[in-house]
């Protein structure tokens, strides 16, 4: 039974300032638009229509908080680096992504998402610099990676690992596909850790009879 499948919407908020109480443990998704952030928290929450997707990027304007248990919530940020969108919402977006990313003392983990086939953009890195400065640990995601063949796939995670080497902090890297669930357990065992949750159960050990 996984911990994410209760996971229930509580409310969307334009600023930090109409979030809730800042206490319990926030883990955010962060990334550009279109990286897959909606997509992967539905699939990790299996809930098709928690959060909402969208081919058009900048569909996720507000922070969207999704709660786990009182003391736990996942949180759905807007993405950075859209070019399309008007220069005064791009602020205000930014400002937001930015009091949250530097004042919400609940945030306990950044799940920074990019695809595959583009990671660690300027941007990205900008934002795991910022989190490694802040002592926050960061699981970089590698999105929509069922649009790569298997040997690609695994190419293009040796680099990007070997790439996170370069922030010097805790940075974890994984390949996702919110498609087929690759990497949904390797997610998972992160998240667990991080929001204080019992892992999977190892195999009991039956000790040799003395
Ligand atoms: N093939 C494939 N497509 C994906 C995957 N994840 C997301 N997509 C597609 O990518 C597009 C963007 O996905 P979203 O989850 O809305 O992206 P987002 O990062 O939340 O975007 P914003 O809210 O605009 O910041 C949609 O068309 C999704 O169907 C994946 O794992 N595989
Ligand atoms: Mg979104």
């Amino acid at each position: 039974m996984s911990h994410y499948s209760h996971a229930k919407f509580v409310l969307s908020a334009p600023d930090i300032r109409h979030l809730g109480a800042d206490q319990g443990v926030e883990v955010a998704f962060a990334g550009r638009s279109n990286a897959g952030k909606s997509s992967a928290l539905n699939r990790i929450t299996r809930q098709k229509g928690l959060a909402r997707t969208s081919k058009t990027p900048g569909r996720t304007q507000l922070i969207n908080v999704f709660e786990l248990d009182t003391e736990r919530r996942l949180i759905d940020l807007p993405g950075y680096g859209f070019a399309q969108v008007p220069v005064e919402m791009k602020k205000k977006w930014q400002r937001a992504l930015g009091e949250y990313l530097q004042q919400r003392k609940s945030l306990k983990g950044l799940v920074v998402l990019m695809d595959i086939r583009h990671p660690f953009k300027d941007l990205d890195q900008e934002l795991i610099h910022w989190a490694v400065k802040s002592n926050l640990p960061v699981l970089a995601l590698l999105t929509k990676a069922d649009k790569l063949k298997s040997g690609q796939r695994k190419a293009q995670l040796l680099m990007a690992r070997e790439a996170s080497l370069a922030f010097c902090g805790d940075v974890t890297v994984h390949a996702f596909s919110s498609l087929t669930g690759v990497g949904l357990e390797s997610v998972e065992q992160v998240l667990n850790q991080w929001f204080g949750l019992p892992g999977k159960q190892a195999p009991t050990e039956i000790s040799p009879a003395s």
